[in-house]
């Protein structure tokens, strides 16, 4: 029985392109981005971000990472603006972290990793669904957000308050009223470009737009992203950590910043 993709030595991302070859794609994501590379663009608009709260549907451990859910059958959560054109909805968001606070997130700039990655994943209305949209180039818009150790964030607790409920993949439980915009920077900068999937099918469909500002974790609450389990109930307990992909070759790609 082939295993299926994870984060460990015999499955992890050096052994992906096995079953995914566009593992070695030309828009592969994440990148490592290197700010003075990167090309100021000012035609690049203001991200517009709306969220409705009462879109959360509910908090999954879908055994890869944890993931929170949104109802995105109207326009209610949405995001415009930036890069994009046309109308995102949103429709998960999730994260990405280290073993330890040396590393942990997907994207890293100037070759420094953080301990975590927010992903705020959105698809383009164009299409009529998140699967259909994340078969096309335009299809989908993911928001990175570092998170680097600092003072307890009051925001983000409120989600891991919920991770005990979920210790096990396969474990969801409700989770209601929550607005994602608490969790990003205040500062507007970002950087995008044209990437994909971090994880398979690792479809190249998504345009990034990474934060440029960074939010905070305590070590204490980096310990509770740490006590969630790769492992189902009743399988032998691997703890869920390094459940990140490494920087992937540029191949050539544009890297645009919204600021100076
Ligand atoms: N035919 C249906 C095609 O849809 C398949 C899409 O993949 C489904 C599950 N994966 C995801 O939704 C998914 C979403 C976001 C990210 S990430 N880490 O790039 O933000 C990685 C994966
Ligand atoms: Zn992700």
């Amino acid at each position: 029985m082939s295993h299926g993709w994870g984060y460990e030595p015999t499955n992890g991302p050096d052994t992906w392109a096995a079953d995914f070859p566009i593992a070695d794609g030309k828009r592969q994501s994440p990148i490592n981005i290197i700010p003075k590379e990167a090309h100021y663009d000012p035609s690049l608009k203001a991200l517009k971000i709306s969220y409705d709260p009462s879109n959360t549907k509910g908090i999954l451990n879908n055994g890869h990472s944890f993931q929170v859910d949104f109802v995105d059958d109207t326009d209610s959560s949405t995001l415009t603006g930036g890069p994009i054109s046309g109308v995102y909805r949103l429709r998960q968001f999730h994260f990405h972290w280290g073993g330890s606070d040396n590393r942990g997130s997907e994207h890293t700039l100037n070759g420094i990793k953080f301990p975590c990655e927010l992903h705020l994943v959105h698809w383009n209305t164009n299409y009529s669904s998140f699967g259909e949209a994340a078969e096309k180039p335009d299809g989908l818009a993911v928001v990175g957000v570092f998170l680097k150790i600092g003072a307890a964030n009051p925001r983000l607790q409120k989600v891991l308050d919920a991770l005990d409920a979920i210790k096990n993949k396969g474990k969801q439980t409700t989770f209601a009223n929550f607005d994602p915009r608490t969790l990003l920077p205040g500062s507007p900068d970002y950087w995008t470009y044209e990437g994909s999937l971090t994880t398979p099918p690792l479809l190249e469909s998504v345009t990034w737009i990474v934060l440029k500002e960074p939010i905070s974790v305590s070590p204490a609450q980096m310990a509770k992203f740490r006590s969630l389990l790769f492992t189902g109930d009743g399988e032998a307990p691997c703890y869920m950590v390094d459940n990140y992909r490494p920087p992937q070759p540029l191949k050539g790609r544009l890297v645009r910043a919204s600021f100076k």
